[in-house]
């Protein structure tokens, strides 16, 4: 019998978000900004655009003047302004982007007008045809019309992203308040567990898959990351490795394995010796050892560390980090909704459900109107000429998710989370869940890069 209570994820998720905090602000540059978290509101200190700015390529103009030819008194390029006001009977040539000069109230763009000779005026002298009346505003970016002085742009809280690092720059906020990146350190731990380098195998060996994968993982949730290597099944190394882990002022150390039921699953007991265990057993498959502690180090104030135990099985630690860990680093580095997002999904094959615990499916989403070609969904889903011509008419109505399964969910096989970018939650009961039911799954990477479907993607009719 274990030792500890199975809890459901859920639980398990509530537990941990309740123990983490964001941490402090730090100042960065612009240039790291990507991916963090603003700590305080952004504001514009001034307008955009600075001043009135043409829209067009053509000449700046007394909107009431109407049409007909007048002389070019002088240029308005963006960046450089001639020092000439317009008065009425008079027009200055203007590019997109450059300051309006005093006096006019208009632009219109140089295809609504002619250049015109010049008949025995002054040498040089320039003269244009208007052919088009101009509004008053017409083609003009009043100042401030993108944005006002004092305008809130950014909030505290918000992620920055590619657009909002332009908008930074454009505000002129180089150095920025952010949360700071949370330090993970990743340790794997087991006898037969080498270094991926290793070739050949000796006998009982396996290559670590885990510690490469969990420092990718936490990388790419903009984590600082130490890795702290692999420790053998004794006492003694592990307890090296977590002082190494405290030594780093680690906010957060990953381990995998050791955490089940056997003589060596030693991560447990040092983690009860050394700190609180909060959960130790939790009601999913897989990963359902996973363990999370934390420790209060007294020689460093009293900071906290977290712990989190993942269960060896490569697949096991990958479903664990992406469904506990991952939203307790976003909410360390700051994020307000941590939380892994769902969509509906349409299964395209049979799952045998698990009686005993709910299961997180490995899948690829595709986004499409019928289900993917080969699937024994699509066997049922009616022939793809139908679709194809009932899709002519309809454009994007009957698109939705397609899952498709990744394959034998084993947890030792890594190539059920190849090109997964959803868990399933498939619900706990007997028998089997038909295809073309309807599940919720959990996004755990970019659908940007999700597969394009036999004949494209469609788009709204009339582009
Ligand atoms: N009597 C019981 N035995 C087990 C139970 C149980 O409830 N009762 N639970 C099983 C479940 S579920 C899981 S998951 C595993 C987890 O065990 P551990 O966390 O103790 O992990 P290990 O035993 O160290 O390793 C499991 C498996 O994974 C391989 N492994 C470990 N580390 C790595 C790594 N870094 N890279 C690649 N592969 C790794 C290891 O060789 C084992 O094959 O326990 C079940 N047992
Ligand atoms: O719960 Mo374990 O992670 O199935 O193999």
């Amino acid at each position: 019998m274990s030792a500890y209570k199975m809890i459901s994820i859920p639980e398990a998720q509530d537990i941990v978000l309740s123990l983490t905090q964001p941490l402090g602000a730090v100042t960065v540059g612009l240039a790291d900004a990507l991916g963090r978290v603003l700590a305080e509101d952004v504001k514009a200190p001034d307008s955009l655009p600075p001043f009135p700015a043409s829209i067009k390529d053509g000449y700046a103009v007394v909107a009431s003047d109407g049409v007909g030819e007048f002389p070019v008194i002088g240029e308005s390029r963006a960046g450089r302004l001639d020092d000439l006001p317009v008065r009425p009977g008079t027009v200055a040539y203007i590019t997109t982007g450059a300051p309006v000069p005093p006096g006019a109230d208009a632009v219109v763009q140089v295809e609504d007008t002619e250049a015109v000779q010049p008949a025995g005026g002054a040498a040089g002298e320039r003269r244009v045809r208007i052919n088009k009346a101009a509004k008053p505003g017409q083609d003009i970016r009043p100042v401030g019309s993108d944005i006002t002085e004092g305008d809130l742009v950014l909030r505290a809280g918000e992620v920055v992203g590619v657009a909002e690092v332009g908008i930074l720059a454009t505000v002129g906020a180089v150095q920025l308040a952010v949360h700071a990146a949370p330090k993970v350190a990743v340790l794997s731990t087991g006898d037969e567990v080498v270094d991926p380098a290793t070739r050949p195998l000796g006998q009982g060996q396996i290559r670590d898959a885990n510690r490469a994968m969990l420092l990718a993982a936490a990388a790419r949730a903009g984590a600082q990351v130490v890795d702290l290597g692999v420790a053998r099944d004794a006492v003694g190394q592990l307890e090296g490795c977590l002082a190494a882990a405290i030594e780093q002022r680690a906010d957060v150390l990953i381990t995998s394995g050791g955490v089940s039921m056997g003589d060596r699953d030693l991560v447990k007991p040092l983690l009860e010796r050394q700190g609180t265990i909060h959960f130790g057993r939790v009601r999913m498959k897989p990963g359902k050892p996973l363990t999370f502690a934390t420790l209060s180090i007294a020689e460093q104030g009293g900071r906290q560390m977290m712990v989190f135990g993942l269960p060896g099985n490569p697949v096991s630690s990958f479903v664990c980090f992406n469904l506990v860990v991952l939203p307790a680093l976003r909410k360390l580095a700051g994020w307000q909704r941590p939380e892994l997002r769902r969509v509906a999904a349409c299964l395209t094959s049979d799952i045998r459900l698990d009686p005993e615990r709910p299961e997180y499916h490995r899948a690829t989403l595709v986004w499409s109107c019928e289900p993917p070609p080969g699937t024994a969904a699509a066997a049922t889903h009616g022939s793809s000429q139908e679709a194809a011509a009932v899709e002519g008419e309809k454009g994007l109505a009957g698109f939705q998710f397609w899952a498709v399964s990744t394959g034998n969910q084993i947890s030792s096989r890594l190539l059920s989370a190849r090109s997964a970018n959803a868990l399933l939650e498939i619900p706990c009961d007997s028998g089997v869940l038909r295809a073309g039911s309807v599940v919720s799954a959990l996004l755990i990477d970019d659908l940007g890069l999700m597969p394009v479907p036999e004949g494209g993607v469609p788009m709204t009719p009339g582009f």
